[in-house]
């Protein structure tokens, strides 16, 4: 079922969600990029993983983000997948574009693709070079995207750790909005949840969480529903979390949380000799039963050697056992 395209009806039917109800409906994920072994796009391996992540009822789908390598593909690849993503999920998935580029020029025209092609959300990353040196800036980067596509809901992502922008979102949005009127959230990746909670009582803004180690505060701090790498291998884990929440449970929603900490902790290790989290997380998804291939250069895939000693540490941490998925 395709919602109608408007801003305030995506907002209020599809990814807000009222804190009574938090569950699998806030429920978002992000997409690692399916690669053939020589780094090349595998659009055909699309299929299986819109079924696994139907079957793990996750809601929405976050393409050409950090975890898809968007920043590693050219501009027919990032349409590719979005058309692709579009006719296989045939609405059952919400499709959100990131359109963020190096220039503002392919961002527009990223935006006015996925416009056409039928995508349900836009959202983009801010200025990565000459970087925002303050709120207008940033307002007038995203006014321009955002005002190409009218008729859809649009996103503003940060993610400092990675951009380097720490402007204060708060007032962002607060300003943004006058401008924007089809702002309507933020994918929030910042560990700074006064400044996330500021964002909520902003204005009706629908937030997703991106740290995905510490989405228990993020969602207790005023996010609807959580869109990240980890999603991805172990949905389930954050479901039962996100009940957890709902039935009141905090110790048994820490619990799940912790899981979310110690595989954190494993990928950023990985990922440090791999050139980037994104790659452990590739090397990831087989346990799951999906091989999405290896990431593109710079970063590098796990040799034989060390796919022996990370799933032992798999294992031993638990993972199994964990039922992070239903495989
Ligand atoms: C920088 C980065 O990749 N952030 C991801 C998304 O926002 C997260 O899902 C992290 O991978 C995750 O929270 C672990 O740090
Ligand atoms: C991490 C995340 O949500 C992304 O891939 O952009």
């Amino acid at each position: 079922m395709r919602l109608k395209k408007r801003p305030t009806e995506i907002d209020r039917t599809w990814l807000h969600v009222p804190s009574r109800t938090l569950g699998p409906r806030g429920h978002k994920d992000n997409i690692a990029r399916p690669l053939r072994k020589h780094s090349e796009l595998e659009l055909s391996m699309i299929d299986p993983y819109c079924t696994y992540l139907l079957n793990n009822d996750i809601k929405a789908i976050y393409v050409n983000g950090t975890t898809s390598e968007g920043k590693s593909l050219t501009l027919n690849e990032r349409k590719d997948i979005v058309e692709k993503w579009i006719a296989v999920s045939r609405g059952r998935l919400k499709i959100v574009v990131h359109v963020g580029a190096m220039n503002l020029k392919e961002s527009k025209e990223l935006t006015s693709h996925a416009a056409k092609t039928g995508a349900d959300a836009i959202a983009t990353l801010p200025t990565l070079f000459f970087k925002p040196q303050n709120l207008d800036a940033l307002i007038s980067y995203c006014k321009s995207i955002a005002s190409l596509a009218p008729d859809l809901p649009f996103y503003y992502y940060h993610l400092p750790v990675m951009t380097g922008v720490e402007l204060n979102m708060e007032d962002f949005m607060k300003e943004a909005k006058k401008e924007i009127p089809n702002l309507v959230g933020i994918k929030f990746s910042s560990k700074d949840l006064v400044d996330m909670i500021g964002v909520r009582y902003a204005g009706k803004f629908n937030i997703v969480y991106g740290c995905d180690e510490q989405l228990l505060g993020g969602l207790t701090m005023g996010a609807q529903g959580a869109v990240g790498s980890l999603h991805n291998f172990m949905p389930a884990v954050y479901q039962r979390m996100i009940g957890d929440i709902e039935k009141g449970d905090l110790e048994s929603a820490r619990k799940e949380q912790i899981k979310g900490q110690q595989l954190c902790r494993l990928m950023y290790r990985y990922g440090n000799l791999l050139g980037g989290n994104v790659a452990a997380l590739k090397s990831f998804m087989p346990l799951v039963g999906l091989d999405l291939g290896p990431p593109r250069e710079p970063m590098r895939p796990l040799t034989e050697t060390e796919r022996k000693q990370f799933t032992k540490e798999m294992n031993d941490l638990g993972f199994y056992d964990w039922k992070p998925a239903k495989l």
